[in-house]
C-alpha cells in the first residue's frame, strides 16, 4: 500500500578535503588539526560505502561537493586581486580564514538540510530547508550551494519545495538533519518528526552546555516544523543533554539514531529521558505504531567510547527481510567496549540484527561518521521518478566516478598547500567535469 523508500544521499567528498581544526566542540576535528589529509582516499572510501549499499538494494544517491576555495567568501572579507593574490595574502594574514574557505565540510550532508517526507506535510509535498550552519565560519556559506543543488535535484514544484535557510543569527542556529529523526511504520506512512535541540535562545533558564557551543536552537527547529507544515500532534521537540555536548556530542546524531519505529540511543543522550520517550510513544501511538527503544547504558558503553567510536553515528537501514542493519565505522570494532556491546546487540533478538562495517577513516578524523555522511530523503515511487536521476548510485555511475577521483584528486594535502593556486585550478577542473558526469550543467556558479 505504501510504496515509498528511504534514499540516502551521501556527500561525495570534495578534492580539498583537509584537516584544519575548525570545529570547536568536535573532538576529532580538534585533535587532527594540521595533519596531512588524503582527499583521494577520502572520496574513494565514501564511494565504496555508496556502492556497496546500492549493490545490496538500498536506495542510494549522492550530493556533489561544493566549489572550493570559496573565493566569494575571501573577497567579501577584503582579500583582493587575482585568485593567486587572494590565496597568498590570506595565507600570510589569516590562515584560519583561508582554511575555512577551503573546507570540504559539505561532504557531511546530514547537515545540508532538514527533510520532511510528503506523508508528514500539510501540502503533501516533500519539504527541504537548507541548514544555515551559522555556528562555524567554514560551514556558514554552505547553504548557498546546498539550496542551489537541492533545487536542481528536486525541481518539480508540484512535488518538492526547497525553502531558503533560516535567518543566519544565533537564535536560529540550524544544523539540519543531524538533529532530526523521523519515525514511521513504513516510509510512506504518516510519521513522527523528532527534533533535538541544544539550547533555547529566548529562555535563559533552559538547559545549555557550559564549555562547547550548542549549535541547534529550539527556535530553529520550531520554525522548520512550521515551514514544513508538520502536524503538532506528530512533532516532538526534545532537549539534548547539555553535559554531553560538553563531552564532544556536538550533534544529536553522535548519540542517537532512529529508523522505522526504532530509537537506538545512549541513556544519557537527552536532558529528560523519560519525558522524551513518553512524548515519542504518545506521538507514535497516534499513527498506530509502538516505539521500540534500544537503550544503551553507560555501564556498557561510556560516553567517551561512544564519541571515540561513533557507535551512534551509524545508519539504521531497514532490510527486505524485516530486520535492520547498523552501518558502523571501523572504529567501532577497534573499541573494546563498543565491539563487545555490538556483538551482544545483534544476537539479542532485537530489531537490529546485522552490522555492516566501513572504513571511513578520512572522514572520521574530522568527526564525520556514516550518519554524518548521508542525508535521508523518503520518497514515494512517483517522487523518486520526478527527481534528477543522474545522482542515483549505480555500478555505472561508480565506474565513472572512481576514475574521475583518481584523475583529479591529490593523495595529500597539508596546510601550506592551501596557498597553492594550482590546487584551486585542479579543484575547479574536477567540478567542471563532474557537472557533465552527473548531468547537471550549471550546477555551480563558477563565475
Ligand atoms: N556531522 C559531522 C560534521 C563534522 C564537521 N567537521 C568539520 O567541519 C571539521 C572541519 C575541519 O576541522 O577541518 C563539523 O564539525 O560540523
Amino acid at each position: 500500500m505504501y510504496t515509498a523508500r528511504e534514499f540516502n544521499f551521501d556527500g561525495l567528498v570534495g578534492p580539498s578535503h583537509n584537516y584544519a581544526g575548525l570545529s570547536f566542540g568536535n573532538v576529532a576535528s580538534f585533535s587532527n588539526v594540521k595533519s596531512a589529509s588524503n582527499p583521494r582516499q577520502a572520496a574513494l572510501q565514501g564511494l565504496a560505502k555508496m556502492r556497496e549499499l546500492a549493490a545490496r538494494g538500498f536506495a542510494q544517491g549522492l550530493l556533489p561537493p561544493q566549489a572550493r576555495p570559496n573565493f566569494r567568501l575571501l573577497r567579501k572579507l577584503g582579500f583582493s586581486g587575482t585568485d593567486a593574490d587572494v590565496l597568498a595574502r590570506a595565507w600570510r594574514e589569516a590562515p584560519v580564514i583561508l582554511a575555512c574557505a577551503w573546507s570540504a565540510s559539505p561532504m557531511w550532508t546530514a547537515n545540508a538540510a532538514t527533510v520532511s517526507p510528503s506523508a508528514d506535510t500539510a501540502d503533501g509535498r516533500v519539504h527541504f530547508t537548507a541548514a544555515n550552519l551559522n555556528n562555524k565560519l567554514h560551514r556558514a556559506d554552505e547553504h548557498v550551494q546546498a539550496t542551489r543543488t537541492l533545487r536542481a535535484l528536486f525541481a518539480h514544484s508540484e512535488r518538492f519545495v526547497v525553502h531558503d535557510p533560516l535567518p543566519s543569527t544565533p537564535a536560529f542556529g540550524d544544523e539540519g538533519a543531524a538533529n532530526h529523526t523521523r519515525f514511521a511504520q513504513a516510509y510512506g506512512a504518516a510519521g513522527v518528526e523528532f527534533f533535538v535541540y541544544g539550547r533555547v535562545e529566548f529562555d535563559p533558564s533552559a538547559p545549555a552546555p557550559k564549555k562547547y557551543p550548542a549549535r541547534q536552537t529550539l527556535e530553529a527547529s520550531q520554525a522548520i516544523a512550521r515551514l514544513h507544515g508538520l502536524d503538532p500532534a506528530r512533532t516532538v521537540f526534545a532537549a539534548q543533554n547539555p553535559d554531553l555536548i560538553d563531552q564532544g556530542v556536538f550533534h544529536n546524531d553522535v548519540i542517537a539514531v532512529g529508523n522505522g519505529n526504532v530509537l537506538f540511543y545512549h541513556e544519557e543522550a537527552f536532558f529528560d529521558e523519560a519525558a522524551t520517550l513518553d512524548a515519542l510513544r504518545r506521538a507514535l501511538a497516534s499513527v498506530g505504531t509502538e516505539l521500540r527503544a534500544v537503550r544503551v547504558p553507560a555501564s556498557a558503553v561510556p560516553v567517551a567510547d561512544a564519541v571515540a567510536s561513533y557507535l551512534f553515528n551509524s545508519q539504521l537501514l531497514s532490510k527486505a527481510d524485516g530486520g535492520m542493519a547498523l552501518v558502523v565505522p571501523h572504529e567501532c570494532r577497534e573499541n573494546p567496549a563498543v565491539a563487545s556491546y555490538l556483538a551482544q546487540l545483534v544476537n539479542s533478538g532485537g530489531p537490529i540484527d546485522e552490522l555492516a562495517e566501513f572504513d571511513l577513516r578520512q572522514s572520521m578524523r574530522n568527526g564525520g561518521g556514516p550518519a554524518c555522511l548521508r542525508l535521508r530523503v523518503s520518497l514515494t515511487d512517483d517522487e523518486a521518478r520526478a527527481m534528477h536521476q543522474g545522482v542515483i548510485m549505480t555500478e555505472d555511475l561508480y565506474a565513472r566516478l572512481a576514475p574521475w577521483v583518481e584523475r583529479h584528486y591529490r593523495d595529500r594535502i597539508e596546510p601550506k598547500d592551501l596557498a597553492d593556486p594550482q590546487l584551486a585550478r585542479e579543484c575547479a577542473g574536477a567540478l567542471e567535469e563532474l557537472e557533465r558526469i552527473l548531468g547537471l550543467p550549471g550546477l555551480y556558479d563558477l563565475t
